[in-house]
Order: C-alpha cells, then sequence, then structure tokens
C-alpha cells in the first residue's frame, strides 16, 4: 500500500537582502476531483525576512511548524531529514544551517528558472497580477495567454537581472546591472544615516531632487535644450549639484539625498532596461523585485524612463507579487517524483497549484499594494 500522501508546501528565496517565504497553507478540506486525485484547498501564503536576520526565519518557520512540510527522504542516511525548495545565493550559503538547525535539506533551483517560472505562473494563473503605471494612473493589464511571450524580465533586487523570456522554462539572461536595490539602500543608510529601507522610502517621499540633481536648465540658463529633446527641467546629472553648490553633506535635507538616490537608480534601470528590449525588439518589460515595492514614485520613474526612450514603442508592467517571483517559482516547481529517491511511490507527490480564485482579485482596489498578509486563494491537486 501507499504510504499516505503528503504536501510539499513551503519553499524559499533567499538573497542578498530579503529571505522570501511560501507556503501553502490547507484549509482542512480535502476533496476527490473527476478524475480521481485529490484536491486540496488552502491559500498559498507570504512572508519575507532580511538575510542578515537569518534566525528570524529559522524561528518563523519553527514557530508555525513550517518545517514538518517538506518531503520525507527515504533512502538510508537522510532519513531524517525533510526538503524542500530553495532558490537564491542562501540555497547554497545557508544550506548547512537550515539542516543544522531545522533538519531541512535544501532541494536547490536555479534562481533565474525560478523568477522566470514565477512570473510565468502569476500572469497564466493569478487575475489582475500585471498593471501599467503612468502620469498616476494605475491600470491592470490583461494578459492574453497565446500572445505573452517574448517579454524582458527585470527582477530588482540587491542587483539586477534582465531576462529575455520566450516560454515556460525557454529563458536567456541577457544583462543585469549591480547598480540595484542593495545601492539605493546601501547608499541611502551612508548618506541619511537612516536604519531601514522603509526609513528611506519614508523619507524620499518628503524630498525635492531638484535641489541635488543638476537639471538642463542650470546648465543652459533656464530654458529648455529642445533640439535634442531635453526640457529645462530633465536631469542632465545625477547628484551634479553639488559640485558647485559649496556644501557639505550636512548643509542638505536627508530628504533631498533619499529623493535623488530613488531617482537615479529607478531612471538608470529603466533606460538599461529599455536598451536590453531595443537589443531584442522586445516590447513588454516587466519589472519584478522587492526594490519596487509598489511604490508610485519608482514606478512613475521607470515608466518615464521606459516611454521616453522608447518613445512609447515598449510598455513598463509591474506585478502585484513583484518580490515573491523566485520564491514562487521555487514553489510552483514541485513536481511529481521530485526527490533523487530510488523509489517514486514513496514522494510526496504535487503538481503546480492548478486552480486560483479569480473572485478574490476582481474586487482588489487598482490602488491597493500587497503586503504580508495578503494570500493567493488556490487548491493543489495531488496525484
Ligand atoms: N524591508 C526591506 N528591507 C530591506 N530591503 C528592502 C526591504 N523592502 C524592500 N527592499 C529593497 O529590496 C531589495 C531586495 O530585493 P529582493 O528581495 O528582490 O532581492 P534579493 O533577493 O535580496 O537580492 P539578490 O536577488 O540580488 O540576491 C533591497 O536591496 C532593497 O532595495
Ligand atoms: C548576483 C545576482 C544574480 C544574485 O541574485 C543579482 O544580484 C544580480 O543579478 N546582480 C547583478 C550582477 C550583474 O549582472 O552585474
Amino acid at each position: 500500500m501507499d504510504p499516505p500522501t503528503q504536501i510539499s508546501h513551503l519553499a524559499l528565496d533567499i538573497g542578498g537582502t530579503l529571505v522570501k517565504l511560501v507556503y501553502f497553507s490547507s484549509n482542512g478540506s480535502e476533496e476527490e476531483s473527476r478524475n480521481g486525485c485529490s484536491v486540496v484547498k488552502g491559500k498559498l501564503c507570504f512572508a519575507k525576512f532580511e538575510t542578515r536576520k537569518i534566525d528570524d526565519c529559522l524561528d518563523f518557520i519553527r514557530f508555525n511548524i513550517l518545517h514538518h512540510s517538506g518531503v520525507q527522504h527515504q533512502n538510508g542516511a537522510v532519513h531524517d531529514y525533510l526538503s524542500v525548495k530553495a532558490t537564491g545565493g542562501g540555497a547554497f550559503k545557508f544550506a548547512d544551517l537550515f539542516k543544522e538547525k531545522l533538519g531541512i535539506l535544501f532541494d536547490k533551483e536555479d534562481e533565474m528558472h525560478s523568477l522566470v517560472g514565477g512570473v510565468n505562473f502569476l500572469l497564466k494563473t493569478v487575475p489582475r497580477e500585471a498593471f501599467t503605471y503612468l502620469d498616476g494612473q494605475k491600470d491592470f493589464v490583461n494578459i492574453d495567454h497565446n500572445d505573452l511571450y517574448p517579454y524582458l524580465l527585470v527582477n530588482i533586487g540587491s542587483g539586477v537581472s534582465m531576462i529575455k523570456v520566450d516560454g515556460d522554462g525557454k529563458y536567456e539572461r541577457i544583462s543585469g546591472t549591480s547598480l540595484g536595490g542593495g545601492t539605493f539602500l546601501g547608499l541611502g543608510k551612508l548618506l541619511t544615516k537612516c536604519k531601514s529601507f522603509d526609513e528611506l522610502l519614508e523619507l524620499s517621499h518628503h524630498g525635492n531632487n531638484r535641489v541635488i540633481d543638476m537639471l538642463v536648465g542650470d546648465i543652459y540658463g533656464g530654458t529648455d535644450y529642445s533640439k535634442i529633446g531635453l526640457s529645462s527641467t530633465a536631469i542632465a546629472s545625477s547628484f551634479g549639484k553639488p559640485i558647485s553648490d559649496g556644501k557639505e553633506l550636512e548643509d542638505y535635507q536627508p530628504e533631498d539625498v533619499a529623493r535623488s538616490l530613488l531617482r537615479m537608480i529607478s531612471n538608470n534601470i529603466g533606460q538599461i532596461a529599455y536598451l536590453n528590449a531595443l537589443r531584442f525588439g522586445l516590447k513588454r518589460i516587466f519589472f519584478g523585485g522587492f526594490f519596487i515595492r509598489g511604490l508610485e514614485y519608482t514606478m512613475d520613474t521607470i515608466s518615464v524612463a521606459v516611454h521616453f526612450w522608447s518613445r512609447g514603442e515598449a510598455k513598463a508592467m509591474f506585478l502585484r507579487h513583484e518580490g515573491f517571483l523566485g520564491a514562487l517559482g521555487a514553489f510552483t516547481s514541485y513536481k511529481t517524483h521530485s526527490t533523487n529517491d530510488s523509489k517514486p511511490h514513496h514522494h510526496t507527490v504535487q503538481r503546480a497549484i492548478l486552480n486560483c480564485s479569480g473572485d478574490s482579485f476582481r474586487h482588489i482596489p487598482v490602488t491597493s499594494n500587497l503586503n504580508d498578509s495578503e494570500t493567493i486563494e488556490c487548491s493543489i491537486n495531488l496525484v
């Protein structure tokens, strides 16, 4: 007789700055589907922790007993360990820690593969996932499943990866930049004495970048340089004002510095993204990663950069679950017979989530951002 089926329902993405967790929480009901499979209903839950506070993540997993939800290894030496999908650099760096503290073995998934898997899953399964943001207007995008590829995925984490996606599991990392979310946070901490990302963002809300950035008008005596399409208010040189101001860092308001920094990083990524889209003739660019955090100023800056450089040809789009792409990709990579075990019947057998309830998404206000307490209703088919 087959052993009782077990659901593997935890996946981790351990990055340079943040650890992201996706886990399935069953509502206790199990039904039989038409083809005789068991269907377990529940929800996908999300959590994040700072990588430098990895112990908080271990405590959370322990407290919620998530470490008992992996795939049971049946072969000899690793009998007592559970295997859990993990991606990101930390899947390598922290493997021993998780094994020692929680008895978890990481079943490593490639980071880029997971990111792409996460985005494809979201775009195909979760209604109202992608949206545009331009001129203060947020609009959900209808995804045509037959016309989804190719697209460019720009994942803004600590660093930035740019991936051309041509299909399910068909992708190529075509570019990247080390000027990413980590740069914003690291420089921001040094320049403003802020202690956290949230503090830095809050500060940036109240700032004025023109106090720090050198504008075209500063160089051209207040006029546009219309011959090459630059208005007087366009930024000629990010952080250029202090060159001639004769001021020290202390003379500037930290909120202006934070604003200018956010603008510089977002603008630069938008421009590099556009150039890469141009290289491959891609019209759709999806931006993800926790740097965005649903922040209107960031999305607006990126959208304007893409719109400006592409002369309206390319479209920047954002994702509600922007920060959980890798973790979701790792989660959905649990497959039938996913371990290297020699006895296939003893594996946890779990298919990708087949159903995400659209109802809970139909009523999402266009202005709302995702927070960790939000969930995705779904069901898992056990085969
Ligand atoms: N609460 C937060 N604490 C720290 N950084 C945050 C927070 N929220 C958003 N961020 C931003 O998100 C970035 C991390 O994003 P993300 O989690 O997608 O990347 P990562 O996986 O840690 O990095 P990488 O993929 O490069 O290893 C940070 O560098 C910072 O700019
Ligand atoms: C190294 C990774 C992939 C780790 O997530 C990321 O931080 C990144 O894409 N950095 C940019 C590296 C570069 O292409 O210059």
